[in-house]
């Protein structure tokens, strides 16, 4: 708590944002004077702010999965996630805080908790892994009016974005100001931001990350989602992580990079000592390829998510592996041996980061210990003649094989799993009741 106290001190710090991510992967908290916080570094909560659904509801099992007194859970400060608020006007810093439960525990349903829980079976093993997620996003015009159509921003030159522009480097630029203060203030963070390039829908660029501890870039996706929201605000503009928010434009993903490596020598355990891949590599494709089907939720966790799932947009259809093949859900990038690593292309931009990494690794985890073989490598096109989507089509269907899964609830809790099923279903449940412009399109006049 010194390293703390002397960084509030040094950057006059007046008040703190006290952070916790919800199970959607937003920002929930309290805001606290610094000599309140330096007197007594820990906050309450109510326990109930982790599983609220989108809408602001809860589900029809609210009062089983979370004391109906409505009681507070405790929360304690992880020091390793202090980082200033460079948009706040007054100088204000944030601080994720972890959530514990009455006995001291940390608290089943956090998210955060979920993807510690995952990382203390690797670190049991002496396993220690390491990702790099992507993140694509769309800056749209702002618009108030649900039933209208997104667009893109007009950029410097006045014009609309035209025709598909994959990294293009003046599309980008015709949104320099923006880029100029993102950039800004990720540095003033410290988020290891990479590289950013142009996508190929009309205002999407894609974010990625240096590799490196799970948590700390759990941490770092869920930051920036918050920089990026600020900064676009600070435009005048809107930028979103719909999975996707545009019918004629592609989606919007978070890949997810991940290797393993030896704790105690660093050595990249996904590399071969004879051929080019390990027996673990092998293994945890064969968890992804096995598991993957009922996390789905997880990497694809809203009613809008399952949209982005089509072929010929280098999206993830299928549960098929490749060498440096975008048409396969789980891609191996072409890379030097201590960079062997597998990409995860399931999650959506829109899931939580701490439970599209904690399911990643859970996948792989499974794998290892169930020594699965995967299939064969794809070669050339995995989309195929018929393009069959092989994952779930919808919310309800991916949640189905959830419940069913019993390895998955053991890894992450059955509480927690029981939660989560519960507020994605009443979120389900809620978005079923609405008649589309589509039924009233076609359906009116003709059945
Ligand atoms: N970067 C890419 O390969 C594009 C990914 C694509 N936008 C998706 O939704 O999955």
């Amino acid at each position: 708590m010194d390293i703390v106290k002397k960084f509030l001190q040094q950057h006059s710090i007046s008040e703190i944002e006290c952070l916790v991510p919800d199970m959607t992967g937003n920002a929930r908290g309290k805001f606290l004077p610094t000599r309140k916080f330096i007197a007594e570094p820990r906050a309450r909560l109510p326990e109930s702010i982790l599983i609220q659904t989108v809408t602001g509801d809860w589900s029809e099992e609210h009062d089983q999965l979370v004391d109906p007194a409505d009681r507070d859970m405790v929360l304690q400060p992880d020091p390793s996630t202090l980082r200033l608020a460079p948009w706040a006007k007054e100088p204000t810093a944030q601080l994720i805080f972890d959530c514990y439960d009455s006995e001291g525990n940390q608290h089943p349903l956090s998210t955060r908790s979920v993807l510690r829980r995952v990382l203390a079976l690797y670190e049991a093993e002496g396993l220690t892994p390491v990702v790099a997620p992507e993140v694509e996003f769309y800056l749209v015009q702002k618009n108030l009016d649900p039933d209208y159509e997104l667009k893109a921003p007009i950029g410097r030159s006045g014009r609309y974005e035209v025709a598909r522009q994959s990294y293009s480097i003046d599309a980008v630029n015709e949104f320099d100001p923006v880029i100029d203060t993102l950039y800004r203030y990720c540095e003033r963070q410290a988020l290891d931001v990479d590289t950013l390039i142009h996508e190929s829908g009309a205002g999407q660029m894609e974010i990625n990350f240096k590799h490196g501890d799970a948590l700390a870039l759990a941490d770092q996706v869920f930051t920036f989602k918050r920089t990026l929201r600020e900064t676009a605000l600070e435009h005048d503009i809107y930028a979103t992580f719909m999975a996707k928010p545009m019918e004629r434009e592609p989606g919007s993903s978070m890949h997810i990079h991940q290797s393993l490596i030896d704790s105690r020598t660093g050595r990249n355990l996904f590399a071969g000592d004879n051929g080019r891949f390990s027996d673990r590599f092998y293994h945890y494709i064969g968890g992804l390829q096995k598991y993957v089907p009922a996390a789905i939720g997880f990497f694809a966790p809203n009613v809008n998510s399952y949209r982005r799932f089509v072929p010929d947009i280098a999206a993830p259809i299928n549960l098929q592996w490749g060498l440096d093949n975008r048409t396969t859900g789980l891609r191996v990038p072409d890379s030097p041996r201590e960079a062997t690593r597998i990409e995860n292309r399931f999650a959506g931009a829109d899931a939580n980061p701490y439970l599209a990494i904690a399911l990643s690794l859970a996948c792989g985890y499974l794998g290892m210990k169930e020594q699965l073989q995967p299939s064969a490598p794809a070669e050339g096109s995995a989309y195929g003649h018929n393009s069959r989507v092989e994952i779930a089509r919808t919310l309800e269907e991916g949640l189905r094989l959830l419940a069913a899964c019993q390895p998955l609830q053991e890894i992450l809790g059955e509480r927690f799993v029981r939660a989560f099923i519960a507020v994605k279903l009443a979120e389900y449940e809620a978005f079923a009741k609405v008649i589309s412009s589509w039924e009233r399109e076609y359906l009116l006049l003709r059945v």
